[in-house]
């Protein structure tokens, strides 16, 4: 099996290396995301390497041409993630699009994107407003009470958490006023890092035939009994009082893509409100904290940026809207930067649908086939730290995404919301949410790094999401203005 790539002169990373690390990804020494930048790193002029999941072989891509053909223009030969979950085990999270394909996902996508269009997001700002106003709050009280330096992942997750508990679930989460709030430790149990949590992703990613025979579930019950009763406690009270909020399960219990299709099932509502939250809440939690580190590592940037809130604010009487936030460029910019330096996820993971062919990449020139199958990386964090297409690629420079120099990024190397036809479904609101805490924050405190944070951050190889392995400590002092 380990001649696999060396037969059809594709360079490939050594197997029993791989199996090490595989090892070490167990015990939780590096996740399988560091490890795909690893190899990303150790291959600089290969266009893909040649890996082995386990003894599968698997590839992954390093060239931008491919990587886009892959995502776009022949996403119907990649269009699964290879990950597995058994409707009859898990039958919540198998309604995830993220785990699904065929059919299935194309309906379930096309719901979701339905809730997610420019328009909708403009009915959930005044929602979003409102718990960044509850965060300032509590920024306050805490700073005076001696609360600095704070831990910031905390914060925005915070943050994150009450915005899809009022705009997905239509109830308050609590999370500002109280620190057992309900909902907020329950949405923890989801994707929290744990050695059995770790165990679990490697079972469902690695030995997929497994999770069926030992019933492993991605959520568990009693996380989805109590979304389930949250939901089905909601919608009562919304009909008994005649109450329209424009949220999201307004928009999904009411959603009809063709004239005759019956409503929404209520566990097809839950499994999706569930999906928001999964999918949603700790990737938009880790953007924030990291993007407000990058503001405080970064004081320039930080100027610059007060300076347009505070400018865009003026211009719209001292109130901030939908539309004001749309004309903040440098606001984007911080963004944009933020998210390649600290992409939330390391890698995309495809599955080839169809054979597929690959332009040579040795001697003799001959195409090198994709079997139907197998696994494809996509290795988000490595690109984004190419020297090759980001120079200097640890230095925070937002200006990268200018209106002038954005049109310079090579396609296919930027993608921390992935791209094609599974580009993040999210992606919109996930911005909204993540700019609203940053105008608030910035709007009326100066952040700086506490000398808790260990730097160079170091990042948690626990986990197969991105986190601060000492966390990130900043201190919040309020401005005078
Ligand atoms: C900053 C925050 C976020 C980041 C960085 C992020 C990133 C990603 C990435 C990389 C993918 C895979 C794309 C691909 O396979 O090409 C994805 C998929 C997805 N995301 Fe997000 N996401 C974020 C927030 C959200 C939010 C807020 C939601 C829900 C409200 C969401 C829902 C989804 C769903 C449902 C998918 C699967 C789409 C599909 O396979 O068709 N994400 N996201």
């Amino acid at each position: 099996t380990y001649d696999y790539w060396k037969k059809r002169g594709v360079p490939f990373h050594p197997p029993v290396t791989f199996f090490g690390n595989l090892w070490d990804a167990i015990r939780m020494k590096r996740s399988t995301g560091l490890i795909y930048t690893d190899i990303y790193n150790t291959y600089p002029d290969a266009p893909y390497v040649g890996v082995y999941k386990i003894r599968q072989p698997a590839l992954l891509i390093r060239d931008p041409e491919i990587i886009k053909a892959i995502l776009i223009k022949d996403f119907h030969s990649f269009e699964r993630n290879d990950i597995f979950v058994d409707e009859n085990v898990d039958p919540i999270a198998s309604k995830n699009p993220f785990l699904q394909y065929g059919e299935r996902w194309k309906t379930s996508r096309s719901q979701l994107s339905y809730c997610f269009t420019s328009g909708k997001m403009k009915h959930l700002f005044p929602l979003m407003y409102a718990v960044s106003v509850n965060m300032v709050k509590y920024i306050d009280n805490e700073a005076k009470l001696g609360g600095n330096p704070m831990d910031t992942k905390e914060l925005a997750g915070k943050f994150t958490c009450d915005n899809v508990a009022t705009c997905a679930f239509g109830i308050d989460g609590k999370s500002f006023v109280d620190p057992n709030s309900e909902f907020r430790n329950v949405g923890k149990k989801i994707l929290e890092p744990s050695f059995s949590f770790n165990m679990k992703m490697l079972f469902i990613l690695l030995f997929p035939e497994c999770t069926a025979l030992l019933k492993i579930k991605f959520i568990s019950d009693d996380v989805v009994n109590y979304f389930r009763n949250v939901i089905k406690t909601t919608l009562n009270y919304r009909k008994e009082n005649k109450l329209v909020r424009n949220d999201f399960l307004d928009v999904i219990t009411q959603m009809k893509l063709k004239p005759d299709d019956p409503p929404l099932k209520d566990d097809d509502i839950t499994a999706h409100a569930i999906s928001f939250f999964g999918d949603g809440f700790e990737t938009s939690s880790i953007a924030l904290s990291f993007a407000l580190y990058n503001l405080a590592a970064n004081l320039s940037a930080q100027e610059k940026l007060k300076n347009e809130i505070d400018e865009v604010i003026r211009k719209n009487r001292g109130s901030l809207s939908y539309e004001s936030i749309q004309n903040m460029n440098y606001l984007d910019c911080v963004l944009s930067e933020s998210l390649r330096i600290h992409s939330p996820a390391f890698a995309l993971v495809k599955l080839c649908t169809d054979d597929y062919y690959l332009p040579p990449c040795s001697k003799p020139e001959v195409e090198v086939k994709i079997e139907k199958g197998t696994p494809v990386i996509i290795p988000v964090q490595g690109l984004h730290h190419d020297a090759k297409y980001f120079p200097n690629p640890e230095k925070f420079i937002p200006e990268r995404f200018s209106d002038d120099n954005k049109a310079k990024i090579v396609k296919g190397t930027y993608l921390p919301f992935g791209d094609g036809g599974r580009i993040c479904v999210g992606m919109k609101f996930a911005i909204l949410q993540v700019k609203i805490a940053i105008i608030a924050i910035v709007q009326h405190f100066n952040i700086r790094v506490n000398q808790k944070t260990k730097e160079p951050l170091e990042i948690d190889p626990n986990h197969f999401l991105l986190f601060a392995k000492d966390g990130i400590w900043l201190d919040y002092h309020k401005r005078n203005n």
